[in-house]
């Protein structure tokens, strides 16, 4: 699958109970890529219960899951992975899902972590925080020159997250970036017609920049 466009992100809080799965379904029909699946409970259940509907969806969009965190559910569930600098080794993680998982690694600002990352067998780069998060408010700052840079010496898809909205968006899929993940500034609403809107928004963005 070719990694470009919307990567949406969930969020438990922003999306309790029957929100999660119809807030993603929106979300999905706008044109979301990559949907990932970020839960930090400890509930394994709830959690398995979950990411498996969340596959379900995914499937019937074409889009593929990502699990953030957790190698355990995402080769129970055979989908891709999002591993942080503190989650657990990237190269057992790819032997372990295989050559064609999607396995993605947060670089935060440092291009020594994504010549780590892509020498340890990453899927894709992600950089961020690009703006204020309402998510992770201390998250590493990261800029768009940072982007350019890593466009420069890369071939691997580059991932911009943090405080990402539609207005933000443009400067950063001019700077080099593959994918936008995004967790508030799509999910942030009360409408899920208003999540469609803004995946579509997104998704048309990449379609003319
Ligand atoms: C696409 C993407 N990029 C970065 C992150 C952040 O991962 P991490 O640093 O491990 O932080 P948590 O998300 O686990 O709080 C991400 N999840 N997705
Ligand atoms: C989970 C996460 N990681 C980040 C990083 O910079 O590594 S920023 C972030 C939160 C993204 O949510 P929002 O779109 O609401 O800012
Ligand atoms: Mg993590």
């Amino acid at each position: 699958m070719t990694l470009r466009g919307l990567y949406a992100i969930t969020d438990s809080q922003l999306l309790p109970g029957e929100r999660l799965p119809q807030w993603v379904d929106a979300a999905l029909a706008g044109g979301a890529r990559l949907l990932q699946y970020r839960d930090k409970s400890t509930d394994v259940a709830l959690r398995r219960e979950q990411a498996q509907r969340l596959k379900t969806l995914c499937d019937y969009y074409g889009a593929a899951l990502i699990i953030n965190d957790d190698l355990a559910l995402a080769a129970e569930l055979g989908v891709g992975l999002h591993l942080g600098r503190d989650d657990g080794s990237l190269r057992e993680a790819r032997q372990q899902l295989g050559r064609n998982a999607i396995i993605g690694a947060t670089c935060h600002a440092s291009l020594e972590f994504a010549e780590q990352s892509a020498a340890d067998g990453a899927s894709y780069l992600a950089f961020g925080r690009f703006f204020q998060s309402v998510t992770k408010p201390g998250a590493p700052a990261a800029t768009p020159v940072l982007l350019e840079q890593a466009r420069k010496r890369y071939s691997l898809p580059l991932v911009a997250i943090g405080g990402v909205t539609l207005h933000n968006a443009p400067q950063l899929i001019s700077a080099g970036a593959d994918m936008l993940a995004v967790v508030h500034g799509l999910f942030g609403t009360d409408s899920a017609a208003e999540v469609e809107r803004r995946a579509r928004g997104f998704s048309e963005l990449f379609a003319r920049l």
